[in-house]
């Protein structure tokens, strides 16, 4: 457990050496990993990361912070949807600046907003695309979609609208489609604000037992049972880093000591 102050490289406790890019491994268990090198990035005219250097290299990894910390920009940044103005990222052993196409591949991703997402009419068509675009023939890809439907308690969605779901079967439907295309890394943003309780305790499960490495940014303190580790971001920096059983107790008394500073003003 740690906690860093707005520097170029933040303090790394002892047992998280930077070893720099990993190799790709696809032994059960491993994980990839990602490495932010003293990252600078400006959105529009705000400075969001100021230098900001970590090594990701845990199974289960959480984002936790207020609104405008810089959680989605960070998760934008290793799926190379965003690039460092300075630094690097790599992901997977991939300079996302330099193998930005790689990288779908291997990253999937789930955005905040599921109409950033969606891009297909139907459910099928949509959990399909993924392992098309990657070369797999669309009858496989297109049975593949309805399996995976039919696991997640969605049989018989594939011929559905898209725009007729609710935001939460929405959810689910990027979900899918993010697992269905194989990758060894998901990141996800905030990725079960919509769900009933039942999905999301279902997700939450299952997402405990994938064997790929998982980052995912969300409000909801209880996700992150059974994280290796949790980061949290305040104003772009990365103001503690540890076991979650660690970090959220100093969030939370944080959060509470401001919003209580807030009551008292006019
Ligand atoms: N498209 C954009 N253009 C300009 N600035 C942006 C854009 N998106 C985000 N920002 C700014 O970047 C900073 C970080 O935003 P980010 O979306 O990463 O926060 P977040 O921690 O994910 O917040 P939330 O919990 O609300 O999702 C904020 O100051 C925000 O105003």
């Amino acid at each position: 457990m740690f906690t860093a102050s707005r520097s170029a490289r933040p303090a790394r406790p002892p047992n998280r050496p930077d070893a720099g890019p990993q190799p790709a491994v696809d032994s059960p268990g491993r994980v990839d990993g990602m490495v932010l090198d003293r990252v600078v990035l400006d959105r529009g005219a705000r400075s969001v990361f100021a230098g900001l250097s970590l090594t990701l290299s845990e199974r289960r990894i959480g984002l936790v912070g207020d609104n405008g910390s810089g959680k989605s920009t960070l998760l934008r940044l290793l799926n190379g949807l965003l690039l460092p103005d300075a630094g690097t990222v790599t992901v997977a052993g991939l300079d996302t600046r330099k193998e930005r196409r790689r990288l779908p591949a291997t990253v999937g991703f789930v955005f905040q907003n599921v109409d950033h997402q969606i891009i297909f009419p139907t459910v099928r068509e949509e959990i399909a695309f993924g392992p098309i675009a990657q070369g797999r023939p669309k009858a496989e890809a297109n049975a593949a979609a309805d399996q995976l439907l039919a696991r997640h308690g969605c049989a018989g969605w594939g011929e559905r609208a898209v725009a007729d779901l609710s935001e939460g079967q929405k959810q689910l439907v990027c979900i899918l489609a993010a697992l269905a295309a194989g990758p060894r890394i998901l990141l996800l943003d905030e990725p079960f604000s919509s769900l009933d309780l039942t999905t999301r305790l279902g997700f939450a499960a299952r997402l405990a037992d994938l064997d790929l490495q998982v980052v995912m940014a969300s409000h909801d303190l209880h996700l992150f049972d059974g994280f290796d580790r949790l980061l949290w971001l305040k104003g772009g920096i990365v103001a503690a880093d540890g076991a979650p059983g660690e970090v959220i107790p100093l969030y939370e008394a944080d959060a509470r000591a401001r919003a209580a500073a807030n009551r008292g003003q006019p």
